[in-house]
C-alpha cells in the first residue's frame, strides 16, 4: 500500500510528531490513498508534477499564506498582487503556460488567493470571442502582464439582465472607432476585477484578495478592430456581420463557468472536509458510555451525519466536473468552429452544475464549519473564509436562481420535444443529459429491504422518475396558465418556483448518474470502488430522505421503504467512519493550502491554535482600548472608594 505523503509545516517543533488519536486513523488501510490521489489528479504523473509545483510555491515566503487571518483588506489585496506578480515571474523563468497544468497548481497551492484573477478571466472571452488575429496581437501582452485587462459586463443597474445593460457603444465610421459611454449612473459598470484603478467598490464580504471597483466611461474611443470579432464584425462603413448565434457572445461565461468548478468552487469543499473531519478526530468531547474516556466527535453519529455527506458531494462534484469539462472541450471546439449544435446542453449543463456546486458547496462548507463548534468560528480554522469565499459563488458568474431557471427551459422545451411525435423515437434527438425524459418510467420501487437502497441503478431510476414527474408537473402548470389565458410570460413567472425545483432534482439526478459511470469505471480498483461507492450510495440516498416528500408524492416510494432507505443510510455512515481521514488524505491538501490550525496533517490541533493566536496584534501591542477607556473607567471607580 502506498503511504501518503507525510507533509507537515515544520516550523514547529512539536509537529514532527503526529498526534496518536490522528495516527491510529491511518494505520489500518482499507485502500491505497496514495492510488485514489492519483485518479483524483487523473494520473500519477500528474501528481507527481502538482507536487513538485507545490513544494517550488511553498519554499518562497512571497507566497505564504499565514498572516492572511491578521491582515486587512488592502493588506490581503497587497499580497495577492505579491503572490500574482511572484507567480508570473516563476512561470516566465520555468516555461509554465498560462493554461497548463504548472499554473493550475500552483493556484490550488495557493487557495486562488492571488490577484489579477479577472485578468484571466478576460483571457479566456478573448480567447472565446477574439479573432485568430486578435488573440495573436493581444494574448502575449496579457500573458506577459504588458496589459492588465478586466470583464467589466456587471453595471451598478444590472447584473443578471444582460439585454438591460445600458453601457453605449456607438460607431463612428469618419474615425473607425467606437465611443463607449456610461450614460447613467446605473450604468456605471460595478465588481470587474483587475480594471484600470478608477474606484472601490468598498468593503465586501471577504475576496479582498481581489479589488472589485466601478468604472464610469465617459466617451472613451476604442478602435474598431479591438472589438472582439469570431462571431460578429463591424465593417469600415459601420456594416454588422454576424457571425454567430444571438448568444455566441455569452460563450465567455460557459467557459469561466465551467473552468470555475473545478478550479475554484469544488476544491474549497474539498478543503472544508479535511479541516472538519481531521479536527473531528482530534476532539474529544463527552462520553459515550459514563464509564468511557471521553469520545472523538466524529464517532458521534450526528456528527457523522454533517460531515459525511459533504465528504460524498466533494467525490460526486469532482467526478462530475470531470466528465463536464470533458464534454465541454468537445464542444467548445465546434462552438468555435461554429457549430452551435451543442451549445444549448452545454449552456444547460454548465449553468445547472455551477448553480448547484457553489449552492450545495457553500451549503456544506458551512455544515463543516459549524461542526467544528467553537474553533469553527475562528478564522484560524480557516473555515470562515471558505465560507465567505463560497458564498460569492452563489453569485458571481450568473446568480444562482436565474441560472437554475436557465436550465428549467431546457427542461421545458426538452420535455416538449417528447410531447410532439409520439411515434417517433425521441432519445435519439434528445440530448443525452434529459434522455431519461424518454425512458418508460417505473410507477414503484421495487426495493423490499434496506440493501436494495445500495443498488446504483436501482436509487439512480428514482431520481429520474422524480425528476421527470417534477418536470412534467411544471410543464403542466405552466400551459394550464396559458390556456386560461394568462400570457406566457406572466404564466413564465407564476410557475417558476415549480420549474426551480423541477430544475434541482434534474441537476441533482445528473449528480448521482455522474458518480455511478465514474464508479463503473473503476473496475479495476477494488478497494477504491468499494469505499467509493459507499460515498455514491451515501450521496443518492441523503438526497432522498432530504427530499422524500418528492418520493413519497405519487407513491413512487412508500413510508416503509423510506424508511429502509434511512437503515441503509445509518449504516453507510458506520461504515464510512473508517475511512474518513483517508478518504480526505486523498484531496492531498498541503498544510500550506490548507492554512488551518485545525486541519493540520499531523493533527497537533490546540499546539497550533494557541501558536498562531499569539500572532494577533492584540497580543503584540497595547490595546488603545484600554488606555482611552478601561483605565480612566477603573480610576474613576477607584477615587470613589
Ligand atoms: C477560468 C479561469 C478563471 C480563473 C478565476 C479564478 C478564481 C476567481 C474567483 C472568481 C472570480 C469572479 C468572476 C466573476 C465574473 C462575473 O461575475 S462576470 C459576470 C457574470 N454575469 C452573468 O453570468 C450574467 C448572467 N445573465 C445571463 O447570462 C443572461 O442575462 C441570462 C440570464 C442567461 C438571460 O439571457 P438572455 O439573453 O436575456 O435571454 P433568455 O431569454 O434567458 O435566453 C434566450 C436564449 O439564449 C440561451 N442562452 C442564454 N444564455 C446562454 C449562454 N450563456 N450560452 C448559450 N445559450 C444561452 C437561452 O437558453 C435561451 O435559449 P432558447 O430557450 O431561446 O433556445
Ligand atoms: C465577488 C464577486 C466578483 C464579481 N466579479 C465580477 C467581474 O469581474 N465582472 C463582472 O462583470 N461582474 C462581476 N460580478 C458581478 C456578478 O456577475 C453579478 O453580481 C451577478 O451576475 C448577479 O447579478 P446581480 O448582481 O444583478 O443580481 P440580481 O440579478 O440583481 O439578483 C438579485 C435577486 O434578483 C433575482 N432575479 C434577478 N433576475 C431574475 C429573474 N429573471 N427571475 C427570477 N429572479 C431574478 C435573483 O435571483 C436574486 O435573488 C462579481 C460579483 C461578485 C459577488
Amino acid at each position: 500500500m502506498g503511504s501518503p505523503v507525510h507533509r507537515v509545516s515544520l516550523g514547529d517543533t512539536w509537529s514532527r510528531q503526529m498526534h496518536p488519536d490522528m495516527e491510529s486513523e491511518r494505520y489500518m488501510q482499507s485502500f491505497d490513498v496514495e492510488r485514489l490521489t492519483n485518479i483524483l489528479d487523473g494520473g500519477a504523473q500528474n501528481t507527481a508534477l502538482r507536487r513538485k509545483v507545490e513544494s517550488i510555491i511553498h519554499s518562497y515566503p512571497e507566497f505564504s499564506r499565514k498572516d492572511n487571518y491578521f491582515m486587512t483588506q488592502n493588506e490581503r489585496y497587497k499580497a495577492a498582487m505579491r503572490r500574482a506578480f511572484h507567480i508570473r515571474l516563476i512561470a516566465q523563468r520555468l516555461g509554465w503556460l498560462e493554461d497548463g497544468r504548472e499554473l493550475g497548481y500552483a493556484y490550488r497551492a495557493l487557495s486562488g488567493d492571488v490577484a489579477l484573477n479577472i485578468h484571466r478571466v478576460f483571457l479566456k472571452a478573448l480567447r472565446s470571442l477574439g479573432s485568430e488575429e486578435q488573440i495573436a496581437k493581444w494574448d502575449p501582452l496579457c500573458k506577459n502582464i504588458q496589459i492588465i485587462a478586466t470583464y467589466a459586463q456587471t453595471e451598478l443597474g444590472h447584473g443578471t439582465y444582460l439585454q438591460g445593460l445600458e453601457t453605449e457603444a456607438t460607431y463612428d465610421a469618419a474615425t473607425q472607432e467606437f465611443v463607449i459611454h456610461s450614460p447613467t449612473l446605473t450604468a456605471t459598470k460595478w465588481w470587474p476585477g483587475d480594471r484600470i484603478i478608477v474606484g472601490d467598490i468598498g468593503p465586501k464580504m471577504d475576496f479582498d484578495q481581489m479589488d472589485n471597483g466601478f468604472l464610469r466611461l465617459n466617451h472613451v474611443r476604442v478602435p474598431r478592430e479591438n472589438m472582439l470579432s469570431r462571431f460578429a464584425q463591424v465593417l469600415p462603413d459601420g456594416t454588422y456581420i454576424k457571425l454567430g448565434t444571438a448568444q455566441s457572445n455569452y460563450l465567455p461565461m460557459v467557459v469561466v463557468r465551467v473552468e470555475l468548478l473545478l478550479g475554484e468552487v469544488l476544491p474549497t469543499l474539498q478543503k472544508a472536509c479535511v479541516i472538519a473531519t481531521r479536527y473531528s478526530v482530534i476532539r474529544r468531547q463527552s462520553q459515550l458510555r459514563p464509564s468511557d474516556p471521553e469520545a472523538k466527535v466524529l464517532d458521534y453519529q450526528t456528527q457523522q451525519q454533517k460531515l459525511f455527506p459533504q465528504l460524498a458531494i466533494s467525490y460526486a462534484f469532482h467526478f462530475l466536473a470531470v466528465s463536464l469539462l470533458e464534454f465541454f472541450q468537445h464542444a467548445y471546439t465546434a462552438i468555435l468552429n461554429r457549430d452551435f449544435s451543442l451549445l444549448p446542453e452545454l449552456h444547460a449543463l454548465s449553468t445547472g452544475m455551477k448553480a448547484m456546486m457553489s449552492e450545495f458547496c457553500t451549503q456544506g462548507a458551512e455544515m463543516c464549519r459549524r461542526a467544528c463548534g467553537g474553533h469553527g468560528y475562528s478564522k484560524l480554522s480557516g473555515l470562515p473564509s471558505l465560507v465567505t469565499k463560497l458564498s460569492a459563488s452563489c453569485t458571481y458568474e450568473g446568480e444562482n436562481t436565474v441560472l437554475y431557471l436557465q436550465v428549467a427551459r431546457f427542461l421545458v422545451k426538452s420535455y416538449l420535444q417528447t410531447q410532439m411525435s409520439p411515434g417517433s423515437t425521441p432519445q435519439r434527438s434528445l440530448p443525452p443529459s434529459v434522455a431519461y425524459l424518454a425512458t418508460p418510467d417505473l410507477a414503484r420501487c421495487p426495493a423490499q429491504r434496506a440493501a436494495d437502497f445500495l443498488c446504483p441503478e436501482l436509487y439512480t431510476t428514482a431520481w429520474a422518475h422524480v425528476a421527470a414527474r417534477l418536470i412534467k408537473d411544471s410543464v403542466h402548470h405552466l400551459q394550464t396558465l396559458t390556456q386560461s389565458g394568462a400570457d406566457q410570460h406572466e404564466a413564465w413567472n407564476q410557475t417558476t418556483v415549480i420549474h426551480l425545483q423541477a430544475a434541482k432534482a434534474h441537476c441533482y439526478y445528473v449528480t448521482v448518474k455522474g458518480f455511478t459511470e465514474a464508479l463503473e469505471k473503476l473496475e479495476n480498483e477494488s478497494a477504491i470502488q468499494q469505499v467509493l461507492k459507499r460515498l455514491c450510495d451515501l450521496h443518492a440516498i441523503h438526497g432522498i430522505l432530504t427530499n422524500s416528500g418528492d418520493f413519497l408524492h405519487d407513491a413512487f416510494l412508500s413510508g416503509a421503504q423510506v424508511d429502509m432507505a434511512r437503515t441503509a443510510y445509518l449504516d453507510l455512515l458506520r461504515l464510512i467512519r473508517k475511512d474518513a481521514i483517508l478518504l480526505t488524505d486523498a484531496f492531498d491538501f498541503t498544510d500550506e493550502c490548507l492554512n488551518s490550525a485545525l486541519g493540520c496533517y499531523d493533527g497537533n490541533v490546540y499546539e497550533r491554535l494557541f501558536q498562531w493566536a499569539q500572532k494577533s496584534p492584540t497580543n503584540t501591542q497595547e490595546n488603545p482600548a484600554y488606555e482611552e477607556y478601561i483605565r480612566p473607567l477603573l480610576q474613576s471607580w477607584r477615587s470613589k472608594l
